[in-house]
């Protein structure tokens, strides 16, 4: 069996733990010989200059799938969540203490600092009525939409890129890379993952970080899979 495409998370899983680039993984992405598509919460500019600095050509899935772009110089296709999570955030934002993030750059979700559970924030909305998402990524908070995420982010990705969705192995740390290892064809969870997320995985590394994420390459190698 042979993948087409790669779509690996940013933070936790091309990183150390406190979000340095880990150069190994970094060169290891550059030299796949397969188009490489970056998915974070991040904002697009963010994931985008993650991408021209290590050498990748500037296919981006960011916001959790809010905001995806094909190239460095094409109109991002931007989701139309806002408005719902502005509501939820202002529902919010006088019952606890929010420190939002990237305020000025979001498109589609809110990010917020992670100084409260965000399952005490879920609930909340769930009782008030909202019907979006509070994810904890173990880097920052994501009010939601719950019809976008890096799975809608991905497959939506691949019918721009002509391919199937199942065409992709996907690499991930945390709650939000579930639906994209739900939907790709095969997905590695790096070592210091999320328990919920290596159990879908297909294969969980023994290393950690951006060293996992060499041992998935590698591994994906010899397997004979990209
Ligand atoms: O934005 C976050 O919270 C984490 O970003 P990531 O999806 O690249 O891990
Ligand atoms: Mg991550």
């Amino acid at each position: 069996m042979k993948f087409k495409a790669l779509a690996i998370d940013i933070d936790g899983t091309i990183t150390y733990s406190d979000r340095r680039l880990h150069f190994m993984a970094a060169e290891h992405l550059r030299n796949l010989g397969i188009p490489v598509v970056l998915a974070t919460g991040n904002v697009l500019c963010y994931a985008a200059a993650t991408s021209k600095l290590i050498g990748l050509g500037g296919k981006v899935i960011s916001e959790n799938g809010g905001v995806i772009s094909t190239g460095f110089d094409t109109k991002p296709h931007i989701s139309d969540s806002m408005e719902e999570c502005e509501k939820a955030f202002s529902y919010l934002t006088p019952r606890f203490d929010l420190i939002r993030l990237d305020n000025d750059l979001r498109k589609t979700e809110i990010a917020l600092r992670r100084n409260i559970d965000a399952e005490v924030l879920q609930s909340s909305l769930e009782r008030a009525g909202f019907h979006m998402e509070v994810i904890d990524t173990r880097f920052a908070l994501h009010i939601k939409s719950r019809k976008i995420n890096k799975g809608t982010g991905l497959a939506k990705m691949a019918s721009l890129m002509d391919l199937d969705v199942s065409d992709f192995v996907a690499i991930g740390d945390s709650a939000n890379d579930r639906e994209m290892f739900e939907v790709a064809g095969y997905g590695i969870a790096v070592s210091n993952a999320d328990p919920d997320l290596k159990s879908i995985a297909d294969y969980v590394t023994s290393m950690s970080f951006g060293e996992g994420t060499v041992e998935a390459l590698n591994i994906l190698n010899r397997k004979k899979f990209l």
